[in-house]
């Protein structure tokens, strides 16, 4: 078993062919261990959203090898790579993609159904992630009775409910008042704390400050990496 929840080697991302092809990522290699939270951060286009679409096998490299817990993404059938994906990894991406037809606590506890958790424990476990996210007193709630931040943060504790070992994160407070995006990160933070690894893009600092280490892309490749900055033991000792 490797030491690394998550390790990219190499990986190459070219969008497209020919004359309009984009070379979204130039050999980037990354390894993100349990419990440990890495902050992706970049220009608009510097290939973010690429790299976690690539970490969580929603894509795949042109070149080189993306790996979860061990496992080399390519080396998956269709059906390997469906519950891993489901069972290891919650994806926080803005799409929210809520089912019209359920209840919030309903939509949250349906990852865990379709592994065979029990419906009851489900309903538990999306009730803690609902809580985790503040938005437990909307869980009877369907989706076209609740506001964009409200839905993007059930979809938020979807991502998150049960035992997810990987935690993938694109701009996840993009619609939130600050209030709540600290909350959200601060959940994100404490997944991490217990044994999760997490991969958040961001644009803001204060956000990338949760993290253990900041990776800087720019077109397409990582030119700096840094531990965590400074601000993040005081706002973590400030909660
Ligand atoms: N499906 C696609 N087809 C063609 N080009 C794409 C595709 N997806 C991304 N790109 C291009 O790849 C490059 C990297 O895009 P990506 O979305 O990864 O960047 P980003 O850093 O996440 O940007 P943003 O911060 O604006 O979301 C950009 O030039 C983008 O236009």
């Amino acid at each position: 078993m490797t030491e690394y929840a998550l390790e990219l080697r190499d990986v190459t991302r070219v969008h497209g062919s020919g004359e309009t092809a984009v070379n979204a990522l130039h050999g980037v290699s990354l390894r993100v261990r349990a419990g440990q939270l890495v902050a992706v951060m970049g220009p608009s286009g510097s290939g973010k959203s690429t790299l976690l679409h690539l970490a969580g096998g929603l894509d795949t490299p042109t070149e080189g090898v993306v790996e979860v817990e061990g496992n080399r993404l390519d080396e998956q059938n269709r059906a390997g790579l469906a519950a891993l994906r489901r069972r290891g990894i919650g994806y926080v991406f803005q799409d929210l993609n809520l089912i019209p037809a359920l209840t919030a606590v309903e939509n949250v506890a349906l990852p865990r159904e379709l592994d065979g958790v029990r419906v009851r424990v489900a309903r538990a476990e999306a009730m803690t992630a609902l809580e985790d996210v503040g938005v437990a007193n909307l869980a009877e709630r369907f989706p076209d009775e609740m506001s964009g931040g409200q839905q993007q943060r059930v979809a938020i504790a979807r991502a998150l409910v049960g035992p997810r070992r990987l935690l993938l994160a694109d701009e996840p407070t993009g619609a939130l008042d600050s209030h709540t995006g600290e909350a959200v990160l601060r959940t994100i933070r404490a997944r991490c704390d217990a044994g999760a690894a997490g991969l958040l893009v961001t644009h803001e600092a204060r956000h990338a400050a949760w993290a253990d280490e900041i990776v800087f892309l720019r077109d397409g490749r990582i030119v700096d990496e840094t531990g965590a900055m400074p601000a993040a033991d005081s706002l973590l000792g400030a909660q």
